[in-house]
């Protein structure tokens, strides 16, 4: 198997690590790269994986995945430039993949030798338990090869696809930072259980339960009574609904407190901050 150096052994450089790991990837065949070292010791100590400095990791990498903050991203790739561009673009070099939100292939390859082949990833943090959205789009060097080689890495931890990179902007808002609006949801409602009388530990274990319920209708072919068709979550929420029953009243208030705006803005405002951050980094 190829060896896998991240770069950034912070939340999503540890998911990705992690899942890897769970999945049955040999811990010897992980590097990470992390700036603080007490951060590296524990991943060590929680994975069995092996700290290097970034010349190592270059050297050493057949995919070098950028896990590293987007304003931290110039630097990190100024840290391998050099070792990257004494090696062969031509199969020898590794493939960067890169997880930075909002950072453009065309700034990535401008700070990395010419002729790199990148791969830009949207993935989250539910590959922590082999559960990722990753979505890819390639770089003006990566072909087809690339692509799969990420794909292959990534499929160990979750499901991907392939978006043109235009796309990658709200793909950020919705699968990127879209497990922040799942939590959110399921923490209101533990809350209002627990303010309308129940004990936490019962709300807690009612909503997480409720939440990977709907989670599994939502991803079951045919759960919503169609054959060959992706479940359609308003069929799934009319299920629920009986006429003049509680579920309707429910959805009654959500729809009347403004939901479904709150999320339309919600996620236009991720995309918007993803796009600010590439160009920062520009
Ligand atoms: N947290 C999430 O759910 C997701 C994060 N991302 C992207 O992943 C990247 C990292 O995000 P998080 O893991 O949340 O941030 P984080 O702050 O938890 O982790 C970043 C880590 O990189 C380390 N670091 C910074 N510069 C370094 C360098 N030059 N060499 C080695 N280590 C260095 C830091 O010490 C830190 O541990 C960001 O670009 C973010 O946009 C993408 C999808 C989801
Ligand atoms: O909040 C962020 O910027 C990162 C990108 C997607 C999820 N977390």
């Amino acid at each position: 198997m190829e060896t896998v150096a991240v770069l950034g052994g912070g939340k999503i450089g540890e998911a990705l690590l992690g899942g890897l790991v769970a999945a049955g990837r040999a811990p010897g065949e992980l590097l990470v790269v992390e700036a603080v070292a007490t951060r590296a010791a524990e991943l060590g100590e929680r994975y069995g994986i092996g700290a290097v400095d970034a010349a190592e990791a270059a050297r050493r990498a057949d995919v070098l995945v950028v896990a590293v903050k987007p304003g931290d991203v110039p630097a990190a790739l100024d840290q391998v430039h050099d070792v990257l561009a004494g090696r062969r673009p031509d199969g020898d070099r590794p493939t960067v993949v890169s997880l930075a939100a909002g950072i453009p292939t065309a700034s990535l390859e401008a700070r990395l030798p010419a002729d790199t082949a990148v791969v830009r990833v949207m993935p989250n943090t539910p590959m922590l338990v082999g559960r990722a959205m990753c979505v890819l789009s390639p770089g003006a060097a990566a072909g087809e090869v690339e692509l799969a080689l990420t794909e292959g890495l990534l499929a160990a931890v979750g499901r991907t696809v392939r978006v043109p990179e235009s796309q990658q902007d709200l793909a950020t808002a919705l699968s990127g930072s879209g497990p922040a609006y799942v939590f959110l949801l399921a923490e209101a409602m533990i809350d209002a259980g627990v303010a309308l009388g129940m004990p936490r530990a019962t709300a807690t274990e009612l909503v997480t339960a409720t939440v990977e319920g709907a989670g599994g209708l939502l991803t079951t072919p045919g759960s919503d009574g169609r054959e060959g068709v992706a479940p359609h979550p308003g069929l799934l929420r009319e299920a629920v609904t009986s006429p003049g029953g509680t579920t309707a009243a429910a959805l009654g208030t959500l729809e009347a407190e403004g939901l479904r705006t709150a999320l339309a803005r919600a996620v236009a405002a991720a995309r918007d901050r993803s796009v600010a951050l590439g160009r920062q980094d520009g």
